[in-house]
């Protein structure tokens, strides 16, 4: 059988008392998208600051592609493949488009500096490779006609795809979305679940999808965890978990 990627086993995180994260636990497998639902304060933002090494847990492990990273950097962790995102948009403003993507993807040119000094034939095929790997995430998250703008001047909805593709570009194997449609209407959350399915499949990715919108959730996502005041309550397919009646009194009854 495939062994998971990404494990984690009775993690737990207290902030001055409050017990942000109770005994959280999660085998993600290659190729795998698990959403993590629950109301605002549930948790969710905690457990993937907790995995992408942003927080350090109170207790419990974490494993991800063999290594230990309960207590790994941020930087070594996204160099082991486990990349995230932040529900508050970070990229670089003054850039465009495209070279916030660029900037995203340089760190995996294989050139030394005398093949930059020298042009030589492997530093014009590696660039090569690179505006062609560039040009291929432009394209498909629909940013390419864009491309030449500043990425501070642009709406909501595709500062969170530049994001998004910025994470892509440095090929992870899993990727960490926290609320990547939020402040998205509807159509744009549904081309967001587009691109989202596409580099999915395209790369073979494990995603933890983090999400209000419970209609990108349940078009992506093969399996939704549940999270209520720290704890998982709940965990199944899209549609057991949006039937089961602790979901809808802690989750869907809050919206409603
Ligand atoms: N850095 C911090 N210091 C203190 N308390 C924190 C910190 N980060 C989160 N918390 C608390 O931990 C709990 C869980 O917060 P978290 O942001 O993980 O929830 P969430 O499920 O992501 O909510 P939302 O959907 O609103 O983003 C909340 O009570 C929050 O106030």
């Amino acid at each position: 059988m495939t062994e998971a990627l990404l494990t984690v086993r009775d993690l737990w995180k207290e902030f001055d008392g409050i017990q942000a994260v109770r005994g959280f636990e999660l085998d993600l497998y290659p190729g795998e998208v698990v959403g993590l639902i629950g109301p605002n304060g549930a948790g969710k933002s905690t457990v993937v600051n907790l995995l992408s090494g942003f927080h350090r847990p109170s207790r419990g492990r974490i494993t991800f592609a063999g290594h230990d990273i309960s207590q790994a950097r941020p930087d070594r962790i996204a160099q082991l493949g486990l990349v995230r995102t932040f529900q508050h948009i970070r990229l670089f403003s003054e850039l465009t488009v495209r070279q916030n993507v660029e900037v995203a993807a340089a760190p995996r040119l294989q050139i030394s500096t005398i093949d930059v000094a020298l042009r030589t034939r492997r530093y014009r095929r590696e660039v090569e490779r690179w505006r062609q790997e560039v040009d291929e995430l432009l394209e498909a998250s629909g940013l390419m006609a864009i491309q030449d703008r500043p990425a501070g001047v642009l709406p909501y909805g595709d500062q969170r795809r530049v994001e998004i593709i910025r994470a892509l570009a440095t090929q992870p194997r899993a990727l960490l979305l926290d609320e990547p449609a939020a402040g998205m209407n509807e159509s744009e959350a549904a081309a967001l679940s587009d691109f989202l399915e596409w580099a999915q499949g395209r790369y073979g990715l494990s995603l933890v999808l983090i999400e209000h919108h419970l209609d990108v959730v349940e078009r992506l996502c093969q399996r939704v965890i549940v999270m209520d005041q720290g704890a998982i309550i709940v965990s199944g397919t899209p549609e057991e978990v949006t039937q089961h009646p602790e979901v809808i009194r802690a989750y869907l009854g809050e919206a409603a």
